[in-house]
């Protein structure tokens, strides 16, 4: 049971998050934050000494919510310097220790616990007080609750943070969404609608945490969820790993077979040809699956209106935030026009963000999807809206061109003699002969897919200029040589 001390803190838990929000990778504002809790709630450390509370936090700057999980301590945590948010004086308990919790294993454990339905979460500002609107809902179909043996915090450019946890019988990864919307969260109903129906394309499922917190107009609470715990493949790599290695000629492809090659192919893209295709099946199946088991929808006039409008918004964002692309303006609208009068395939529930760093190469499964949160630049209703699969073709056909992109920057190494910009296109097309193996091959609707691809690429622009100004040259390129190609 949780005590909560009438106490005075000095900095105050809020004052001393604002100081350190700013420079984390999931922090999405641009300026400095200007914080105000909404809410919290607590876990009880089973040896009473670590105090766990998490803070919902609003960004007044930008409306954004942030879920920041906090441990408390009497003294610093043992190789936790770089997770440390600060330190505070508390009247009743004296010095403290404030951390991430996501790096501090007493944390972890109690998580998982809440996530596996084993522990109950407390009342942030009330002692001895349960905490049910937060609640833990273990996956069916995952027999056994995981014992933690050690626990890491996921490193690499992330919109969430996930934690990879040692445990028996098996490692898991627990993801705390860091930003928080009312509804359901797309990474969780999703990949568990796969793993209910048995598919062997996304890890296992084991457990979500369902929150609530307070709105910012005071009045009643949001209701979303805060966490996933899944299934960890350990001995994997991404895709996007994969396909650099791949496309520079490096180390040759775990488990790749040959295929039908032609003289004029350089090995490296016979091997990789024969993984994208299957990358394309993979895709069409996930695809397949999703229309399965949840709702689809004919794309009439209305809806195909209500996409391209979408389009059209967010080419607008990107003309507006990106001055080169004033050169492209009306041939993108030309292209748009065209994408209007196209004939649209049934709309369904997509993965929404698919790109090669959202795939997993494991050796004992062949490609895995992660991460069906959906682009983080879009509102949660929309992430939940049917979509087009094409999106999801897109997504992956730009992900390859951006490898092409990497490697011909300034300073990139490939091994003598390779072209990347024909393994680009050699990768791209396999992917697409295998997504046509099992579904429409997508170049029959092909200045509907041109539109998704350039949509992306729109998106890219944004995203680029937004957090990684140095690599906005790669979709804009991209984006030239488009429409350059593109006859709508
Ligand atoms: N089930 C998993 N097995 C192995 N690695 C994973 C798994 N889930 C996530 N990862 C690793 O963690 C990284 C971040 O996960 P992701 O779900 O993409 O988070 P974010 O939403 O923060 O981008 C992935 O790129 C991958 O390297
Ligand atoms: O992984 P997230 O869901 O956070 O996705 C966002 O970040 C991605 C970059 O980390 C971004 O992807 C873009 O860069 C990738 C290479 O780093 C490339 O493979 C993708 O094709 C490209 O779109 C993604 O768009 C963004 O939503």
């Amino acid at each position: 049971m949780a005590t909560v001390h009438d106490a005075t803190l000095s900095p105050g838990k809020v004052e001393l998050v604002a100081g350190w929000i700013g420079a984390q990778r999931w922090y999405t504002g641009t300026g400095r934050p200007r914080l105000r809790a909404l809410d919290s709630w607590r876990l009880d450390d089973p040896a009473g000494e670590v105090g766990i509370e998490t803070l919902v936090l609003l960004d007044e700057v930008d409306s954004v919510v942030y879920q920041v999980p906090l441990t408390y301590r009497g003294a610093p945590l043992e190789g936790g310097g770089a997770a440390l948010v600060g330190e505070m004086d508390h009247s009743v308990l004296g010095r403290r220790w404030v951390y991430d919790a996501p790096h501090d294993p007493v944390y972890v454990e109690q998580l998982l616990a809440l996530a596996r339905g084993r522990a109950a979460a407390q009342h942030g500002s009330v002692s001895d007080t349960p905490e049910p609107d937060v609640r833990g809902v273990p996956h069916p179909t995952w027999p056994n609750d995981p014992v933690v043996r050690s626990s890491r915090v996921h490193g690499g450019e992330q919109s969430n943070t996930s934690v990879v946890v040692d445990a028996t019988p098996s490692p898991v990864v627990v993801k705390i969404f860091r930003t928080l919307a009312a509804g359901d969260n797309p990474d969780i109903t999703l990949q568990e609608a796969l793993a209910q129906a048995q598919s062997p394309f996304v890890p296992a499922s084991i457990g979500h945490v369902e929150g609530a917190w307070t709105r910012p107009d005071g009045e009643q609470r949001d209701h979303g969820q805060i966490a996933f715990v899944q299934e960890y493949l350990a001995d994997s790599t991404d895709a996007w790993q994969v396909g650099l290695e791949q496309a520079a000629g490096g180390t040759p492809l775990r488990g790749a077979h040959a295929v039908r090659g032609t003289h004029s192919v350089a090995p490296q893209d016979i091997a990789f040809a024969d993984r994208a295709r299957e990358l394309g099946r993979v895709t069409a199946q996930v695809h397949s699956t999703l229309a399965r088991v949840l709702p689809t929808r004919t794309a009439d006039a209305a809806a195909v209106s209500e996409h391209v409008g979408r389009m059209r918004r967010r080419a607008g964002i990107a003309l507006g935030e990106v001055p080169a692309l004033a050169a492209h303006e009306g041939q993108i609208n030309r292209l748009l026009r065209a994408a209007e009068k196209a004939d649209w395939p049934v709309l369904q529930r997509i993965h929404g963000d698919l790109h090669l760093g959202q795939v997993l190469d494991s050796p004992r499964r062949g490609w895995v999807l992660i991460d069906f949160e959906g682009e983080p630049l879009r509102p949660l209703a929309e992430r939940n809206a049917l979509d087009s699969p094409l999106r999801d073709v897109a997504g992956l056909l730009r992900s390859l061109d951006y490898v092409a992109g990497t490697l011909t920057r300034p300073g990139a190494r490939t091994a003598p003699g390779v072209d990347v910009r024909q393994w680009c296109t050699r990768a791209q097309e396999a992917f697409l002969d295998g997504y046509g193996e099992i579904d429409t091959d997508p170049r029959e609707r092909e200045t509907l897919l041109t539109a998704f691809v350039l949509d992306k690429a729109l998106y890219e622009v944004i995203y680029e200029a937004r957090n990684r100004p140095s690599w906005l040259p790669l979709p804009l390129e991209a984006i030239d040589r488009l429409l350059k190609e593109a006859h709508p």
